[in-house]
Protein backbone atom coordinates (compact mmCIF):
# COMPACT_ATOMS: atom_id res chain seq x y z
CA UNK A 1 0.00 0.00 0.00
CA UNK A 2 3.02 2.40 0.86
CA UNK A 3 4.77 1.56 -1.95
CA UNK A 4 1.52 2.26 -4.45
CA UNK A 5 1.06 5.86 -2.28
CA UNK A 6 5.19 6.45 -3.20
CA UNK A 7 4.53 5.98 -6.78
CA UNK A 8 1.20 8.01 -6.76
CA UNK A 9 3.37 10.71 -4.98
CA UNK A 10 6.55 10.46 -7.37
CA UNK A 11 3.71 10.65 -10.38
CA UNK A 12 2.35 13.97 -8.84
CA UNK A 13 5.33 15.56 -8.31
CA UNK A 14 6.93 14.73 -11.65
CA UNK A 15 3.74 16.19 -13.01
CA UNK A 16 3.78 19.09 -11.18
CA UNK A 17 7.27 19.91 -11.83
CA UNK A 18 6.63 19.30 -15.44
CA UNK A 19 4.00 21.79 -15.20
CA UNK A 20 6.03 23.93 -13.55
CA UNK A 21 8.71 23.69 -16.10
CA UNK A 22 6.51 24.33 -19.25
CA UNK A 23 5.45 27.78 -17.19
CA UNK A 24 8.67 28.66 -16.68
CA UNK A 25 9.88 28.22 -20.56
CA UNK A 26 6.22 29.88 -21.26
CA UNK A 27 6.91 33.00 -18.91
CA UNK A 28 10.65 33.38 -18.76
CA UNK A 29 12.89 30.86 -21.45
CA UNK A 30 10.79 31.74 -24.84
CA UNK A 31 10.95 35.31 -24.15
CA UNK A 32 14.63 35.16 -23.84
CA UNK A 33 15.52 32.50 -26.49
CA UNK A 34 13.30 33.90 -29.31
CA UNK A 35 14.10 37.92 -28.68
CA UNK A 36 17.66 36.41 -29.16
CA UNK A 37 16.74 34.22 -32.15
CA UNK A 38 15.31 37.17 -34.21
CA UNK A 39 18.17 39.37 -32.62
CA UNK A 40 20.49 37.61 -34.48
CA UNK A 41 18.48 37.82 -37.90
CA UNK A 42 18.12 41.68 -37.63
CA UNK A 43 14.52 41.83 -35.99
CA UNK A 44 14.18 44.06 -32.58
CA UNK A 45 11.96 44.88 -30.89
CA UNK A 46 10.52 47.12 -27.78
CA UNK A 47 12.81 45.92 -25.03
CA UNK A 48 9.82 46.20 -22.24
CA UNK A 49 9.00 42.87 -21.70
CA UNK A 50 7.36 42.35 -18.86
CA UNK A 51 6.39 38.68 -17.46
CA UNK A 52 2.89 37.85 -18.70
CA UNK A 53 1.73 40.92 -19.49
CA UNK A 54 4.61 41.14 -22.49
CA UNK A 55 4.22 44.37 -24.09
CA UNK A 56 0.88 45.11 -23.32
CA UNK A 57 1.04 47.54 -20.64
CA UNK A 58 3.05 49.67 -23.53
CA UNK A 59 0.18 48.91 -26.53
CA UNK A 60 -2.47 49.40 -23.49
CA UNK A 61 -0.74 52.85 -22.84
CA UNK A 62 -0.69 53.94 -26.57
CA UNK A 63 -3.72 52.69 -27.75
CA UNK A 64 -5.42 54.96 -24.56
CA UNK A 65 -3.65 58.04 -25.61
CA UNK A 66 -4.10 57.63 -29.06
CA UNK A 67 -8.58 57.20 -28.56
CA UNK A 68 -7.65 61.32 -27.22
CA UNK A 69 -6.57 61.84 -30.23
CA UNK A 70 -8.47 64.00 -33.09
CA UNK A 71 -7.51 64.23 -36.54
CA UNK A 72 -8.01 66.96 -39.47
CA UNK A 73 -10.89 65.51 -41.58
CA UNK A 74 -8.80 66.07 -44.34
CA UNK A 75 -5.91 63.46 -43.36
CA UNK A 76 -6.48 59.50 -44.15
CA UNK A 77 -3.08 59.03 -42.37
CA UNK A 78 -4.76 56.77 -39.39
CA UNK A 79 -1.94 54.44 -38.68
CA UNK A 80 -1.17 56.53 -35.51
CA UNK A 81 -4.34 56.87 -34.43
CA UNK A 82 -5.95 52.88 -35.06
CA UNK A 83 -2.50 51.38 -34.68
CA UNK A 84 -0.44 53.48 -32.51
CA UNK A 85 2.16 50.79 -31.62
CA UNK A 86 2.92 49.88 -34.97
CA UNK A 87 3.50 53.43 -35.84
CA UNK A 88 6.02 54.12 -33.08
CA UNK A 89 7.61 50.72 -32.98
CA UNK A 90 8.16 50.78 -37.17
CA UNK A 91 10.09 54.16 -36.57
CA UNK A 92 12.46 53.06 -34.18
CA UNK A 93 13.02 49.23 -35.03
CA UNK A 94 12.28 49.43 -38.66
CA UNK A 95 8.97 47.80 -40.66
CA UNK A 96 9.71 44.11 -39.38
CA UNK A 97 9.56 43.85 -35.14
CA UNK A 98 9.08 41.80 -32.68
CA UNK A 99 6.74 42.72 -29.68
CA UNK A 100 4.75 40.28 -27.19
CA UNK A 101 1.06 40.12 -26.77
CA UNK A 102 1.14 38.82 -23.24
CA UNK A 103 3.40 35.15 -23.38
CA UNK A 104 2.19 35.19 -27.26
CA UNK A 105 5.51 36.46 -29.51
CA UNK A 106 4.24 38.32 -32.75
CA UNK A 107 6.39 39.46 -35.73
CA UNK A 108 5.14 42.48 -37.54
CA UNK A 109 5.15 42.27 -41.39
CA UNK A 110 4.34 44.76 -44.21
CA UNK A 111 6.29 42.91 -47.17
CA UNK A 112 3.22 42.16 -49.27
CA UNK A 113 5.06 39.49 -51.02
CA UNK A 114 5.75 37.50 -47.50
CA UNK A 115 1.85 38.43 -46.58
CA UNK A 116 1.37 36.22 -49.46
CA UNK A 117 2.94 34.15 -48.94
CA UNK A 118 1.71 33.51 -44.87
CA UNK A 119 -2.09 34.00 -46.20
CA UNK A 120 -1.59 31.28 -49.67
CA UNK A 121 0.16 28.50 -47.72
CA UNK A 122 -1.65 26.00 -49.34
CA UNK A 123 0.00 22.98 -46.44
CA UNK A 124 -1.99 25.43 -43.56
CA UNK A 125 1.03 25.90 -42.04
CA UNK A 126 0.25 29.16 -40.78
CA UNK A 127 -3.19 29.02 -39.57
CA UNK A 128 -5.50 31.19 -37.91
CA UNK A 129 -4.46 31.66 -33.99
CA UNK A 130 -6.86 30.07 -30.90
CA UNK A 131 -8.68 32.76 -30.08
CA UNK A 132 -10.77 33.55 -26.49
CA UNK A 133 -13.42 31.48 -25.80
CA UNK A 134 -15.44 34.87 -25.45
CA UNK A 135 -14.74 35.11 -29.06
CA UNK A 136 -16.07 32.03 -30.00
CA UNK A 137 -19.37 32.80 -28.17
CA UNK A 138 -19.44 36.38 -30.56
CA UNK A 139 -18.28 34.94 -33.88
CA UNK A 140 -19.92 30.94 -33.66
CA UNK A 141 -17.41 28.40 -33.89
CA UNK A 142 -18.04 28.80 -37.98
CA UNK A 143 -15.54 29.71 -40.95
CA UNK A 144 -14.13 32.32 -39.94
CA UNK A 145 -12.76 30.06 -36.77
CA UNK A 146 -12.76 26.60 -37.78
CA UNK A 147 -9.12 25.18 -39.50
CA UNK A 148 -7.95 22.43 -40.91
CA UNK A 149 -10.15 19.60 -42.77
CA UNK A 150 -13.33 21.31 -40.90
CA UNK A 151 -12.60 24.25 -42.55
CA UNK A 152 -12.03 23.01 -45.84
CA UNK A 153 -15.23 20.75 -45.50
CA UNK A 154 -17.12 23.48 -44.06
CA UNK A 155 -16.23 26.30 -47.12
CA UNK A 156 -16.64 23.69 -49.66
CA UNK A 157 -20.56 23.29 -48.48
CA UNK A 158 -20.92 27.48 -47.83
CA UNK A 159 -19.57 28.40 -51.57
CA UNK A 160 -21.99 27.95 -53.12
CA UNK A 161 -24.18 30.30 -51.03
CA UNK A 162 -22.28 32.91 -52.54
CA UNK A 163 -22.44 32.25 -55.72
CA UNK A 164 -23.88 35.52 -58.41
CA UNK A 165 -26.51 33.61 -58.50
CA UNK A 166 -28.18 33.09 -55.65
CA UNK A 167 -26.33 36.50 -54.20
CA UNK A 168 -27.85 38.47 -57.79
CA UNK A 169 -31.64 37.47 -55.87
CA UNK A 170 -30.61 38.66 -52.69
CA UNK A 171 -30.37 42.32 -54.64
CA UNK A 172 -34.31 42.69 -54.14
CA UNK A 173 -34.17 42.41 -50.46
CA UNK A 174 -31.22 44.99 -50.09
CA UNK A 175 -33.10 47.54 -52.02
CA UNK A 176 -36.13 46.92 -50.09
CA UNK A 177 -34.26 47.37 -46.59
CA UNK A 178 -32.67 50.28 -47.76
CA UNK A 179 -35.65 52.37 -49.51
CA UNK A 180 -37.07 51.65 -46.06
CA UNK A 181 -34.43 53.30 -44.09
CA UNK A 182 -34.43 56.51 -46.95
CA UNK A 183 -38.58 56.79 -46.85
CA UNK A 184 -37.86 57.43 -42.66
CA UNK A 185 -34.99 60.07 -43.89
CA UNK A 186 -37.75 61.68 -46.41
CA UNK A 187 -40.51 61.39 -43.81
CA UNK A 188 -37.95 63.40 -40.90
CA UNK A 189 -36.79 65.84 -43.68
CA UNK A 190 -40.60 66.43 -44.36
CA UNK A 191 -40.89 67.34 -40.48
CA UNK A 192 -38.30 69.40 -40.39
CA UNK A 193 -39.01 71.76 -43.57
CA UNK A 194 -42.58 72.26 -41.97
CA UNK A 195 -41.28 72.80 -38.25
CA UNK A 196 -38.32 74.79 -38.60
CA UNK A 197 -38.35 75.90 -42.86
CA UNK A 198 -35.22 73.82 -42.99
CA UNK A 199 -34.49 71.98 -46.31
CA UNK A 200 -31.51 70.15 -44.43
CA UNK A 201 -31.83 67.19 -41.89
CA UNK A 202 -28.45 66.01 -39.77
CA UNK A 203 -28.62 62.47 -39.34
CA UNK A 204 -26.07 60.12 -37.76
CA UNK A 205 -24.87 58.12 -40.14
CA UNK A 206 -23.02 55.25 -38.13
CA UNK A 207 -25.97 53.94 -36.14
CA UNK A 208 -28.48 54.28 -39.62
CA UNK A 209 -25.96 51.76 -41.47
CA UNK A 210 -25.25 49.42 -38.50
CA UNK A 211 -29.44 48.78 -38.59
CA UNK A 212 -29.57 48.68 -42.14
CA UNK A 213 -26.79 46.53 -42.46
CA UNK A 214 -28.37 44.28 -39.88
CA UNK A 215 -31.81 44.33 -41.38
CA UNK A 216 -29.74 43.54 -45.06
CA UNK A 217 -28.05 40.31 -43.08
CA UNK A 218 -31.11 39.25 -41.11
CA UNK A 219 -33.49 39.59 -44.24
CA UNK A 220 -30.66 38.06 -46.61
CA UNK A 221 -29.70 35.10 -43.90
CA UNK A 222 -33.61 34.41 -42.58
CA UNK A 223 -35.73 35.81 -45.38
CA UNK A 224 -39.50 36.51 -43.42
CA UNK A 225 -38.09 35.07 -39.80
CA UNK A 226 -35.58 37.99 -40.05
CA UNK A 227 -37.47 39.84 -37.19
CA UNK A 228 -36.27 36.76 -34.88
CA UNK A 229 -33.28 36.80 -36.38
CA UNK A 230 -33.06 40.30 -35.30
CA UNK A 231 -33.71 39.15 -32.04
CA UNK A 232 -30.13 37.26 -31.92
CA UNK A 233 -28.42 39.95 -33.90
CA UNK A 234 -29.10 42.41 -30.43
CA UNK A 235 -27.89 40.08 -27.78
CA UNK A 236 -24.54 39.33 -30.31
CA UNK A 237 -24.19 43.18 -30.29
CA UNK A 238 -24.41 43.34 -26.48
CA UNK A 239 -21.77 40.66 -26.62
CA UNK A 240 -19.44 42.38 -28.89
CA UNK A 241 -19.47 45.53 -26.46
CA UNK A 242 -18.49 43.55 -23.84
CA UNK A 243 -15.79 41.88 -25.72
CA UNK A 244 -13.97 45.12 -27.05
CA UNK A 245 -14.00 46.56 -23.51
CA UNK A 246 -11.52 43.11 -22.14
CA UNK A 247 -9.35 43.08 -25.11
CA UNK A 248 -6.43 43.94 -24.25
CA UNK A 249 -6.51 42.25 -21.10
CA UNK A 250 -4.57 39.01 -20.41
CA UNK A 251 -6.30 36.14 -20.17
CA UNK A 252 -5.59 33.22 -17.97
CA UNK A 253 -6.75 29.90 -19.25
CA UNK A 254 -10.03 28.50 -17.62
CA UNK A 255 -11.29 32.06 -15.60
CA UNK A 256 -14.39 31.26 -18.50
CA UNK A 257 -15.19 29.11 -16.03
CA UNK A 258 -15.29 31.45 -13.31
CA UNK A 259 -18.87 32.75 -12.45
CA UNK A 260 -17.97 36.39 -12.76
CA UNK A 261 -20.20 39.20 -13.10
CA UNK A 262 -18.85 39.62 -16.91
CA UNK A 263 -19.03 35.52 -17.29
CA UNK A 264 -22.84 35.44 -16.46
CA UNK A 265 -23.29 38.18 -18.43
CA UNK A 266 -21.52 36.32 -21.47
CA UNK A 267 -23.49 33.20 -20.97
CA UNK A 268 -26.45 34.67 -20.46
CA UNK A 269 -26.41 36.41 -24.01
CA UNK A 270 -24.80 33.64 -25.64
CA UNK A 271 -27.85 31.42 -24.92
CA UNK A 272 -30.20 34.10 -25.59
CA UNK A 273 -28.57 34.19 -29.00
CA UNK A 274 -28.93 30.25 -29.44
CA UNK A 275 -32.40 29.92 -28.11
CA UNK A 276 -33.40 32.85 -30.78
CA UNK A 277 -31.75 30.86 -33.61
CA UNK A 278 -32.60 27.41 -32.46
CA UNK A 279 -36.67 28.91 -32.53
CA UNK A 280 -35.78 29.99 -36.37
CA UNK A 281 -34.06 26.84 -37.16
CA UNK A 282 -37.42 24.91 -35.85
CA UNK A 283 -39.48 26.69 -37.52
CA UNK A 284 -38.30 26.64 -41.03
CA UNK A 285 -37.89 22.50 -40.31
CA UNK A 286 -41.50 22.03 -39.71
CA UNK A 287 -42.21 24.50 -42.66
CA UNK A 288 -40.69 22.87 -45.28
CA UNK A 289 -43.00 20.78 -47.58
CA UNK A 290 -41.20 17.10 -48.32
CA UNK A 291 -40.34 18.21 -52.04
CA UNK A 292 -39.36 22.22 -51.94
CA UNK A 293 -36.46 23.31 -50.73
CA UNK A 294 -35.68 25.40 -47.33
CA UNK A 295 -35.60 28.17 -49.44
CA UNK A 296 -33.04 30.89 -51.11
CA UNK A 297 -31.92 32.83 -47.95
CA UNK A 298 -28.68 31.94 -46.26
CA UNK A 299 -30.03 29.45 -43.97
CA UNK A 300 -32.28 27.83 -46.65
CA UNK A 301 -29.32 27.47 -48.48
CA UNK A 302 -26.94 25.90 -45.57
CA UNK A 303 -30.45 23.97 -44.25
CA UNK A 304 -30.50 22.59 -47.92
CA UNK A 305 -26.59 20.55 -47.70
CA UNK A 306 -28.46 18.52 -44.66
CA UNK A 307 -29.97 16.55 -47.79
CA UNK A 308 -26.43 15.93 -49.53
CA UNK A 309 -24.82 12.65 -47.95
CA UNK A 310 -21.26 14.44 -47.11
CA UNK A 311 -22.35 17.67 -46.83
CA UNK A 312 -24.65 17.34 -43.89
CA UNK A 313 -24.57 20.89 -41.93
CA UNK A 314 -26.29 19.43 -38.18
CA UNK A 315 -28.64 22.18 -36.02
CA UNK A 316 -25.40 23.31 -33.71
CA UNK A 317 -23.00 23.90 -37.03
CA UNK A 318 -25.90 25.80 -38.84
CA UNK A 319 -26.42 27.89 -35.84
CA UNK A 320 -22.80 28.70 -35.51
CA UNK A 321 -22.30 29.56 -39.08
CA UNK A 322 -25.45 31.62 -38.58
CA UNK A 323 -23.53 33.85 -35.82
CA UNK A 324 -21.11 34.21 -38.22
CA UNK A 325 -22.55 35.27 -41.00
CA UNK A 326 -24.13 37.95 -39.13
CA UNK A 327 -20.80 39.10 -37.00
CA UNK A 328 -18.52 38.78 -40.35
CA UNK A 329 -20.79 40.65 -42.50
CA UNK A 330 -22.71 43.04 -40.96
CA UNK A 331 -20.58 45.61 -39.43
CA UNK A 332 -17.72 45.37 -41.86
CA UNK A 333 -20.43 46.43 -44.28
CA UNK A 334 -21.77 49.04 -42.24
CA UNK A 335 -18.34 50.82 -41.93
CA UNK A 336 -17.62 50.42 -45.32
CA UNK A 337 -20.55 52.56 -46.42
CA UNK A 338 -19.58 54.71 -43.47
CA UNK A 339 -16.45 56.11 -44.82
CA UNK A 340 -17.90 56.13 -48.24
CA UNK A 341 -20.25 58.37 -47.24
CA UNK A 342 -17.31 59.69 -45.39
CA UNK A 343 -14.88 60.43 -48.54
CA UNK A 344 -17.73 61.72 -50.51
CA UNK A 345 -19.05 64.42 -47.80
CA UNK A 346 -15.05 65.56 -48.56
CA UNK A 347 -14.86 64.99 -52.04
CA UNK A 348 -18.06 66.70 -53.36
CA UNK A 349 -16.75 66.54 -56.88
CA UNK A 350 -16.50 62.45 -56.68
CA UNK A 351 -20.47 62.69 -54.83
CA UNK A 352 -21.40 64.28 -58.07
CA UNK A 353 -19.75 62.16 -60.77
CA UNK A 354 -20.88 58.98 -59.04
CA UNK A 355 -24.77 60.30 -59.04
CA UNK A 356 -24.49 61.56 -62.61
CA UNK A 357 -23.09 57.69 -63.35
CA UNK A 358 -26.31 56.06 -61.35
CA UNK A 359 -28.61 58.35 -63.01
CA UNK A 360 -27.34 57.69 -66.28
CA UNK A 361 -27.22 53.82 -65.52
CA UNK A 362 -30.22 53.27 -63.40
CA UNK A 363 -32.25 56.16 -63.80
CA UNK A 364 -34.44 56.26 -60.78
CA UNK A 365 -35.09 52.35 -60.89
CA UNK A 366 -34.16 50.04 -58.44
CA UNK A 367 -30.40 48.78 -59.51
CA UNK A 368 -30.53 45.05 -60.70
CA UNK A 369 -27.03 43.28 -60.92
CA UNK A 370 -26.33 43.87 -64.43
CA UNK A 371 -26.87 47.83 -63.83
CA UNK A 372 -24.64 47.43 -60.53
CA UNK A 373 -21.64 45.49 -62.87
CA UNK A 374 -21.93 48.83 -64.97
CA UNK A 375 -21.51 51.01 -62.09
CA UNK A 376 -17.93 51.10 -62.75
CA UNK A 377 -16.84 54.39 -60.65
CA UNK A 378 -19.16 53.71 -58.02
CA UNK A 379 -16.51 50.66 -57.61
CA UNK A 380 -13.71 52.25 -57.85
CA UNK A 381 -14.76 54.90 -55.03
CA UNK A 382 -15.80 51.60 -52.92
CA UNK A 383 -12.35 50.04 -53.20
CA UNK A 384 -10.42 53.48 -52.63
CA UNK A 385 -12.53 54.04 -49.69
CA UNK A 386 -11.37 49.91 -48.62
CA UNK A 387 -7.95 50.78 -49.12
CA UNK A 388 -8.28 54.00 -46.68
CA UNK A 389 -10.53 53.10 -44.19
CA UNK A 390 -10.00 49.15 -44.39
CA UNK A 391 -12.86 47.79 -41.71
CA UNK A 392 -10.33 45.00 -40.96
CA UNK A 393 -6.94 46.77 -39.63
CA UNK A 394 -5.14 43.65 -39.30
CA UNK A 395 -4.77 40.08 -40.27
CA UNK A 396 -2.62 37.43 -38.02
CA UNK A 397 -1.43 33.81 -38.46
CA UNK A 398 0.55 31.57 -36.68
CA UNK A 399 3.05 29.25 -37.31
CA UNK A 400 2.14 25.65 -36.78
CA UNK A 401 5.79 25.04 -37.65
CA UNK A 402 8.87 26.09 -37.57
CA UNK A 403 9.16 28.28 -41.06
CA UNK A 404 11.65 29.87 -43.58
CA UNK A 405 9.62 32.87 -44.46
CA UNK A 406 11.59 35.15 -47.10
CA UNK A 407 15.03 35.64 -45.06
CA UNK A 408 13.36 34.95 -42.02
CA UNK A 409 13.65 31.84 -39.59
CA UNK A 410 10.23 31.26 -37.88
CA UNK A 411 10.34 29.45 -35.05
CA UNK A 412 6.75 27.53 -34.47
CA UNK A 413 4.12 29.44 -31.97
CA UNK A 414 5.35 32.76 -33.57
CA UNK A 415 2.59 34.65 -34.51
CA UNK A 416 2.54 36.85 -37.46
CA UNK A 417 1.07 40.38 -38.01
CA UNK A 418 -0.09 41.49 -41.12
CA UNK A 419 -1.08 45.32 -40.74
CA UNK A 420 -3.35 46.03 -43.41
CA UNK A 421 -3.77 49.51 -42.68
CA UNK A 422 -0.06 50.50 -43.06
CA UNK A 423 0.09 48.38 -46.23
CA UNK A 424 -2.81 50.35 -47.59
CA UNK A 425 -0.86 53.56 -47.65
CA UNK A 426 2.70 52.07 -48.16
CA UNK A 427 4.11 54.73 -50.42
CA UNK A 428 6.36 51.94 -51.85
CA UNK A 429 3.13 50.17 -52.82
CA UNK A 430 0.89 52.93 -53.93
CA UNK A 431 3.10 55.57 -54.60
CA UNK A 432 3.78 59.42 -53.16
CA UNK A 433 -0.07 59.90 -53.06
CA UNK A 434 -0.55 57.10 -50.78
CA UNK A 435 -2.56 58.93 -48.55
CA UNK A 436 -4.48 61.11 -50.76
CA UNK A 437 -7.77 59.61 -51.88
CA UNK A 438 -7.44 59.00 -55.19
CA UNK A 439 -10.22 56.63 -56.74
CA UNK A 440 -8.26 56.76 -59.59
CA UNK A 441 -5.93 54.60 -59.14
CA UNK A 442 -8.60 52.15 -59.70
CA UNK A 443 -9.08 52.78 -63.09
CA UNK A 444 -7.68 49.61 -64.46
CA UNK A 445 -8.66 47.25 -62.04
CA UNK A 446 -7.43 46.22 -58.34
CA UNK A 447 -4.58 44.54 -59.51
CA UNK A 448 -3.22 47.25 -61.64
CA UNK A 449 -3.47 49.87 -58.72
CA UNK A 450 -0.26 49.77 -57.14
CA UNK A 451 3.37 48.11 -57.25
CA UNK A 452 2.38 44.62 -56.17
CA UNK A 453 -1.18 43.03 -57.93
CA UNK A 454 -2.18 42.30 -54.32
CA UNK A 455 -1.25 45.11 -52.23
CA UNK A 456 -4.95 45.55 -51.63
CA UNK A 457 -5.82 43.44 -48.83
CA UNK A 458 -9.45 44.07 -47.41
CA UNK A 459 -11.05 40.46 -48.32
CA UNK A 460 -7.09 39.28 -47.46
CA UNK A 461 -5.84 36.47 -50.37
CA UNK A 462 -5.78 32.99 -50.78
CA UNK A 463 -7.99 30.43 -49.78
CA UNK A 464 -9.50 31.84 -46.27
CA UNK A 465 -10.12 35.43 -48.27
CA UNK A 466 -13.20 36.78 -47.56
CA UNK A 467 -16.50 34.32 -48.49
CA UNK A 468 -18.78 37.41 -48.58
CA UNK A 469 -16.94 39.89 -50.42
CA UNK A 470 -19.30 40.08 -53.67
CA UNK A 471 -22.09 40.09 -50.86
CA UNK A 472 -20.76 43.22 -49.44
CA UNK A 473 -19.53 44.95 -52.71
CA UNK A 474 -23.08 44.20 -54.34
CA UNK A 475 -24.78 45.43 -50.92
CA UNK A 476 -22.59 48.80 -51.05
CA UNK A 477 -23.30 49.57 -54.41
CA UNK A 478 -26.84 48.98 -54.23
CA UNK A 479 -27.25 51.34 -50.93
CA UNK A 480 -24.77 53.85 -52.42
CA UNK A 481 -27.00 53.53 -55.51
CA UNK A 482 -30.17 54.18 -53.76
CA UNK A 483 -28.83 57.26 -51.87
CA UNK A 484 -26.88 59.07 -54.67
CA UNK A 485 -30.50 58.87 -56.59
CA UNK A 486 -32.18 60.69 -53.63
CA UNK A 487 -29.81 62.31 -51.66
CA UNK A 488 -26.94 64.55 -51.55
CA UNK A 489 -24.90 65.50 -48.45
CA UNK A 490 -22.35 67.20 -47.02
CA UNK A 491 -20.18 66.70 -43.51
CA UNK A 492 -21.47 68.45 -41.02
CA UNK A 493 -19.57 70.54 -38.34
CA UNK A 494 -19.55 68.77 -35.51
CA UNK A 495 -18.15 65.94 -37.09
CA UNK A 496 -14.85 64.55 -35.45
CA UNK A 497 -11.99 62.73 -37.17
CA UNK A 498 -11.33 59.97 -35.02
CA UNK A 499 -10.85 56.47 -36.75
CA UNK A 500 -10.62 53.87 -34.12
CA UNK A 501 -10.63 50.18 -34.47
CA UNK A 502 -13.58 47.92 -32.08
CA UNK A 503 -13.05 44.62 -34.41
CA UNK A 504 -13.71 46.79 -36.93
CA UNK A 505 -12.81 50.34 -38.18
CA UNK A 506 -15.21 52.91 -37.14
CA UNK A 507 -15.55 56.39 -36.36
CA UNK A 508 -15.26 57.25 -32.79
CA UNK A 509 -17.67 60.20 -32.05
CA UNK A 510 -19.88 59.09 -34.92
CA UNK A 511 -20.84 60.56 -38.53
CA UNK A 512 -23.29 63.14 -38.36
CA UNK A 513 -23.83 64.03 -41.75
CA UNK A 514 -26.59 66.91 -43.49
CA UNK A 515 -28.77 65.38 -45.94
CA UNK A 516 -31.16 67.44 -48.75
CA UNK A 517 -33.00 66.56 -51.26
CA UNK A 518 -31.35 65.77 -55.07
CA UNK A 519 -32.71 68.28 -57.11
CA UNK A 520 -33.13 66.57 -60.37
C1 LIG B 1 -16.65 45.36 -46.38
C2 LIG B 1 -17.00 44.18 -45.99
C3 LIG B 1 -16.09 43.06 -45.59
C4 LIG B 1 -14.74 43.07 -45.35
C5 LIG B 1 -13.78 44.24 -45.42
C6 LIG B 1 -14.37 41.71 -45.01
C7 LIG B 1 -13.07 41.31 -44.74
C8 LIG B 1 -12.70 40.01 -44.50
C9 LIG B 1 -11.34 39.56 -44.35
C10 LIG B 1 -10.11 40.46 -44.40
C11 LIG B 1 -11.38 38.23 -44.13
C12 LIG B 1 -10.17 37.32 -43.91
C13 LIG B 1 -9.84 37.27 -42.44
C14 LIG B 1 -8.59 36.47 -42.19
O1 LIG B 1 -8.07 35.84 -43.09
O2 LIG B 1 -8.12 36.48 -41.05
C15 LIG B 1 -12.76 37.82 -44.14
C16 LIG B 1 -13.19 36.53 -43.95
C17 LIG B 1 -14.52 36.18 -43.88
N1 LIG B 1 -15.60 36.98 -44.16
FE1 LIG B 1 -15.54 38.92 -44.71
N2 LIG B 1 -15.49 40.93 -45.03
C18 LIG B 1 -16.55 41.70 -45.38
C19 LIG B 1 -17.85 41.29 -45.56
C20 LIG B 1 -18.32 40.01 -45.31
C21 LIG B 1 -19.68 39.57 -45.48
C22 LIG B 1 -20.82 40.44 -46.00
C23 LIG B 1 -19.74 38.27 -45.06
C24 LIG B 1 -20.89 37.33 -44.99
C25 LIG B 1 -22.11 37.59 -45.34
C26 LIG B 1 -18.40 37.89 -44.66
C27 LIG B 1 -18.05 36.67 -44.17
C28 LIG B 1 -16.74 36.25 -43.97
C29 LIG B 1 -16.39 34.90 -43.56
C30 LIG B 1 -17.36 33.79 -43.23
C31 LIG B 1 -14.99 34.86 -43.51
C32 LIG B 1 -14.11 33.66 -43.17
C33 LIG B 1 -13.73 32.96 -44.46
C34 LIG B 1 -12.84 31.74 -44.24
O3 LIG B 1 -12.05 31.75 -43.31
O4 LIG B 1 -12.97 30.83 -45.04
N3 LIG B 1 -17.56 38.97 -44.83
N4 LIG B 1 -13.55 38.92 -44.39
Amino acid sequence: MGYLIAIAMLIFTIMTMTKIWRVCVILFWRPYALTKHFRKQGVTGPPTYSCVHGSLHDIKTMMKDARKMIMDKHSHDITQRVLPHYHIWSSLYGERFLYWYGTQPRICITDVELAKEILSNKFGFYEKPKVRPSIITLIGDGLVLLSGVDWVKRRRILNPAFSMDKLKVMISRMAACTISMLDEWNRQLAIESIESKNKSLTIEMTEQFRELTSDIIAHTSFGSSFAHGREAFNAQTQLQHLIVASSSDVFIPGTQYFPTKSNLEIWKLGRKMKKSLQRIIESRLNSQSDSSSYGDDLLGIMMDTKNDGPNKLNMNEIMEECKTFFFAGHETTSNLLVWTIFLLSLHKDWQEKLRQEVMEICGMEIPDSDMLSKLKMVNMVLLETLRLYCPVIELERMSLKDMKLGDLMIPRGTCLMIPVTMIHRSKEYWGEDSNEFNPMRFINGVSKAAKHPNALLAFSVGPRNCIGQNFSMMEAKTVMALILQRFSWSLSPDYQHAPVNNLSLQPQHGLPIIIKLVQL
